[in-house]
């Protein structure tokens, strides 16, 4: 028996998702969901879909789970009551969403103590999200010390972008010396929805140029020239750009200076603020989406401001990057916000008729799990709505890099 199945490991500040995929026929067996880590309401959700255990169905428990490390016990705990456990003999590698790569990582990388040392290092570049990955690894290691464990980095796919772009317009040297770059994130999110619009498209992706909105709790934009990313909204750290579920984005520095010098507020209560209480909720009080929504149909004007807001931002950066590719072919929405909120979509493209941007309103109210246009034949641009599967795209670069 060969060894094909690959479990992938998402994790986030709060959460962790994972898939498990056969990649023999790129199936997935089981798949599932921690959220609310660190509170009294946490949530396992457990879905086998293929197996033994998947006549027992879809599970769920509540009730505390207090760190990352108790959150993949339990995910482990799940998989192995399925018998395909970490012991599984059909597990080829352990795929890891990484957030920050650094400089270093461009590619998969299979983890060994250095590996995961120079990971812990990029904590401060990203110390929402690169602990809970480093749990993760940690977790998978100890469950299972022979198993291959890979590393796919979020940063990967952005370090295409030309040095004048991933460049701040700073002093070079103090750049060089804290490694202060662009780096950009959701990179694997816009590798293969990049990749699906091409395919959507029926063109061969070295002819395709894409600018790729991924709208999930984190936000970011990229601009894909023919499969090569060439500019991404994210930076140093995932909290530039669009504005985001807590994250404000794009803010002038000073207001940093400003909020330590006047406001007498710490680094660390800065950065919390603008990581954890800016963006929709910082608006108006809520960062889910559909909750925006609801008090915006509403007439409720906090959210009305926020959903403009975060509209506006996402009009700014489709222009930027029509001017940066100078030719687009489509314009793509993902993830949780991209796939399910028309409304979102719509405000976004409306007014955009001269950039060749055009909606079929009809297409666009459509609900849909499937790759999709939502813009009419004539359009110039085609606008696409391709629902994103990082976990499948990490468990294909794991298993490839473990196989070759
Ligand atoms: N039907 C919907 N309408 C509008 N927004 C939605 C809908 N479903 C999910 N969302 C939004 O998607 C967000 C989560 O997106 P997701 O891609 O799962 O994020 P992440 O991977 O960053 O956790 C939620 O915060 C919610 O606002
Ligand atoms: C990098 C990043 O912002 O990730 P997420 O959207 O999962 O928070
Ligand atoms: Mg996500």
């Amino acid at each position: 028996m060969t060894a094909s199945r690959v479990l992938v490991l998402n994790s986030g500040s709060s959460s962790v998702k994972y898939q498990l995929l056969d990649m023999a026929d790129r199936s997935r067996l089981a798949m599932g969901l921690v959220e609310r880590i660190g509170e009294e309401t946490s949530r396992l959700v457990h879905e086998p879909l293929a197996g033994p255990g998947a006549e027992a169905g879809r599970r769920e428990r509540l009730g505390p789970i207090a760190d990352h490390e108790a959150a993949l016990k339990a995910v482990a705990a799940e998989l192995a009551a399925d018998g395909t456990g970490l012991d599984s003999p059909e597990l080829a590698a352990v795929g890891h969403r990484v957030v920050h790569g650094g400089t270093r990582f461009t590619q998969p990388t299979v983890i060994d103590d250095e590996v995961l040392a120079e990971i812990r290092s990029l904590i401060p570049l990203a110390p929402l999200h690169n602990p809970a990955n480093v749990t993760g690894i940690e977790v998978a290691r100890s469950l299972r010390a022979d198993l291959p464990q890979v590393a796919v980095f979020d940063t990967a796919f952005h370090s295409t972008m030309p040095e004048h772009v991933a460049r701040y317009a700073i002093d070079a040297a103090t750049a060089d010396k804290y490694a202060i770059r662009r780096y950009g994130f959701h990179g694997t999110s816009h590798a293969y929805v990049s990749r699906a619009t091409a395919a959507l498209l029926g063109k061969p992706v070295e002819d395709v140029n894409v600018i790729v909105l991924h709208l999930g709790n984190g936000a970011s934009a990229s601009a894909v020239r023919g499969g090569v990313c060439v500019e991404t909204s994210m930076g140093l750290t995932p909290l530039e750009g669009l504005v985001m579920g807590t994250r404000s984005g794009d803010l002038d520095p000073a207001v940093v200076f400003h909020l330590a010098r006047v406001g007498g507020l710490s680094v660390d209560e800065i950065d919390s603020l603008l990581n954890k209480k800016s963006g929709l909720l910082g608006l108006c009080g809520d960062n889910d989406m559909r909750e925006v929504q609801r008090r915006a149909d509403g007439g409720d004007p906090a959210a009305r401001l926020a959903l403009a807001a975060y509209v506006h931002r996402l009009k700014k950066y489709i222009g930027a990057y029509t001017a940066v590719l100078g030719r687009v072919d489509a314009v793509v929405f993902t993830a949780g916000v991209g796939e399910n909120a028309a409304a979102v979509r719509e405000a976004a493209v409306a007014g955009l008729e001269e950039l060749g941007l055009a909606l079929d309103l009809e297409a666009n109210a459509v609900r849909s799990g499937e790759p999709r246009l939502v813009s009419p034949e004539y359009a110039r641009v085609a606008v696409a709505v391709v629902p994103t599967d990082e976990e499948l795209e990490i468990a294909t670069q794991a298993y490839a890099l473990v196989t070759q």
